[in-house]
């Protein structure tokens, strides 16, 4: 229904009116979500991988994870996923289940060392494989996690899988903000509802110092979520476990469930379900003409 309602505005249809045609959405998934950064190494993967267990294992989600980074695919190694998909009689690939997440990533197609080269329309017809050649089952949330920055990857997925919604990850610094920003607003040309703005690395408890034992960043991303109309989502403190984890293939989340961080991405997670349920109500209120 979204599909043509999109299509339709993007070709200057007019906004609030949409018409029956055939659903682009992944059979079975009932929203498929990006996490994406503008600017690259700001946390962006790390959140998806720990944003995709919390769901499933603190919000009792039936959870995809799908690693649309084609530039530098992290996942298999964040979540100690070994071996090839397996593949079946229609040739679809089985994704490899981890931590309760079922997850499909183009590093586990590829040889570990090989360097990723894409040219033409080769990202294009990888993320097509990576999204419509997977037997997801049935899904409450598919987390697709972006590759960085803004570009033809970034449209291809949004179109792709109609998704219901972008979150977008940042630290406090002005120059991943203004990245950030540009995310922000692509991801609004082609009509996909930001759920919220993630500050990851937002601040720091230093373990061993007896005063000031917290250091916060300057809240930028508030300014920045206040200033676009957008919602944070959540702060990540910054954590040396998390690093570990990602190395170890153990999300924190899993590791050290009662920690600070992994309570701040369960705090994610649910935000991101109750803006889903908000933005599926919106949906179904809208007014609709039937052809
Ligand atoms: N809150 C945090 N505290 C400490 N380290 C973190 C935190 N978040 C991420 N990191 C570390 O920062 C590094 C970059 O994180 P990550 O790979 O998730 O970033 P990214 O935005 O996905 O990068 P890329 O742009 O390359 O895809 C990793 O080593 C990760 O373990």
């Amino acid at each position: 229904m979204r599909g043509l309602l999109r299509s339709f505005t993007r070709l200057g249809g007019v906004r609030g009116y949409s018409t029956v045609t055939k659903d682009l959405r992944i059979e079975g998934v009932k929203h498929a979500i990006a996490v994406a950064s503008g600017k690259g190494g700001v946390g962006k993967s790390t959140t998806a991988v720990n944003l995709a267990v919390a769901l499933a294992n603190k919000c009792g989600m039936k959870v995809g994870l799908l690693d649309a980074d084609v530039y530098g695919p992290n996942v298999p190694i964040m979540m100690k996923l070994e071996g090839k998909p397996e593949v079946t009689k229609d040739k679809k690939m089985i994704p490899i289940e981890s931590y309760g997440v079922k997850c499909m990533s183009i590093g586990l197609l590829v040889d570990k060392d090989a360097p990723l080269v894409w040219r033409g329309p080769m990202v294009s017809s990888a993320l097509e494989k990576m999204t419509r050649g997977v037997d997801w089952g049935n899904l409450d949330i598919l987390v697709v996690d972006m590759p960085p920055g803004t570009g033809d990857a970034h449209i291809t997925v949004s179109q792709r899988l109609q998704l219901s919604g972008a979150l977008i990850v940042s630290t406090p610094q002005d120059v991943a903000l203004m990245d950030a920003r540009r995310g922000i607003n692509m991801f609004s040309k082609v009509e996909v509802p930001i759920l919220g703005i993630v500050e990851n690395m937002s601040c720091f408890k230093c373990p061993n110092c007896a005063e000031r034992s917290f250091i916060f960043g300057e809240g930028g991303s508030r300014r920045t979520a206040a200033e676009m109309g957008i919602e944070v989502a959540g702060e990540i403190p910054l954590e040396v476990g998390i690093r570990k984890g990602s190395d170890d293939g153990v999300p924190i989340v899993m590791s050290a469930p009662d920690s600070d961080v992994s309570k701040a991405y369960v705090e994610v997670a649910q935000k991101v379900v109750s803006r889903l349920e908000e933005l599926s109500k919106e949906e179904h209120s809208r007014p609709q003409i039937s052809l």
